[in-house]
């Protein structure tokens, strides 16, 4: 499989500060990358850098680019929606897509009108008359419609109620998404992307702790609710974390076998919400 992004060694200090130390990760075609991390932990500082929008010390590759110099190239294959849409209130929508549609070679002006038109939002309205979530739909539509390899989304469903969250990631998997093109996402609403995503990494404090495709957890971690009388044989095992739930206890394993998790009780796979919370508690542990 190739990599559309390599990171050897991508480190970012502030002043004293190392906001990212030393991390190493690959983001294949065809993939959907969910990076995932407490606040501060460098989720933006990674997207910033792959972006060309800070300068890093160590190896970063995009597209066989070096983001701190070749910043324009890279932008005719990657698009980056932030997670505030910053759009001028006076303009009209028929504007913003005539604006896009000028100075953007991979904007695809049909494919912008079509998302548009599956929402509430007039063409002739200004920016400045839309409501909140409005605005970001319009936001999404301009940028969606920019056909590029590599999208970068930074939260990109903040500000959205639950059902054009919903619909915003069906609208990438089914307009944006296909084998040659890429995603990398960053979200505190994990569930969300939870069916979507085909590999994860874990960020805390500038460092991935957990970088790993979802075929690969779905093996390596497991949750097993275990009657009472299994419970110190269980914990035997050393569970990476436990909870309880209606009186029975829970333990994540991680690199369990599969034999051994059955014997012990009820067998899933951890949400990645659970996955995410044990894995925090573990480093700091
Ligand atoms: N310009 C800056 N100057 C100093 N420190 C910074 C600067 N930008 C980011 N940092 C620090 O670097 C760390 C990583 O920040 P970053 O924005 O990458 O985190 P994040 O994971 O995206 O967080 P959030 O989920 O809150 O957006 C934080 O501790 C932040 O305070």
């Amino acid at each position: 499989m190739s990599n559309v992004v390599t990171a050897r060694s991508l480190s970012k200090s502030y002043g004293e500060f190392n906001a990212l130390k030393s991390v190493n990760f690959s983001v294949q075609r065809g993939r959907i990358v969910g990076l995932i991390g407490p606040n501060g932990a460098g989720k933006t500082t990674i997207l910033k850098s792959i972006l060309g929008l800070t300068t890093f010390d160590g190896h970063l590759d995009v597209f066989g680019l070096d983001p701190q110099k070749d910043r324009h190239k890279l932008m005719q294959k990657v698009c980056f929606i932030a997670d505030v849409a910053v759009l001028p209130r006076w303009l009209k929508v028929s504007q913003a897509l005539d604006f896009v549609e000028g100075v953007h070679p991979r904007f695809n002006r049909e494919k912008a009108e079509r998302f548009l038109s599956k929402t509430k939002i007039n063409k002739n309205s200004k920016v400045g008359h839309l409501s909140k979530g409005m605005v970001t739909q319009l936001h999404l539509a301009l940028v969606l419609a920019i056909e590029v390899e590599l999208l970068v989304l930074d939260e990109p469903t903040l500000g959205l109620d639950i059902l054009y969250r919903k619909d915003f990631y069906n609208e990438l998997l089914t307009e944006f998404f296909d084998e040659d093109r890429s995603i990398i996402v960053t979200t505190h609403q994990v569930e969300e992307v939870e069916n979507l995503l085909t590999d994860l990494m874990f960020i805390k404090n500038g460092e991935i702790i957990l970088d790993s495709t979802m075929d690969e957890v779905s093996e390596r971690f497991v949750e097993v609710m275990v009657s009472s009388d299994k419970a110190e044989q269980a914990k035997e095992y050393k569970p990476i974390a436990e909870r309880e739930v209606f009186g029975r206890k829970v333990y994540l394993f991680d690199g369990l076998s599969p034999e051994v998790a059955q014997s012990l009780g009820d067998i899933h796979r951890p949400s990645i919400s659970d996955l995410f919370v044990a894995k925090m508690r573990e480093v700091s542990a």
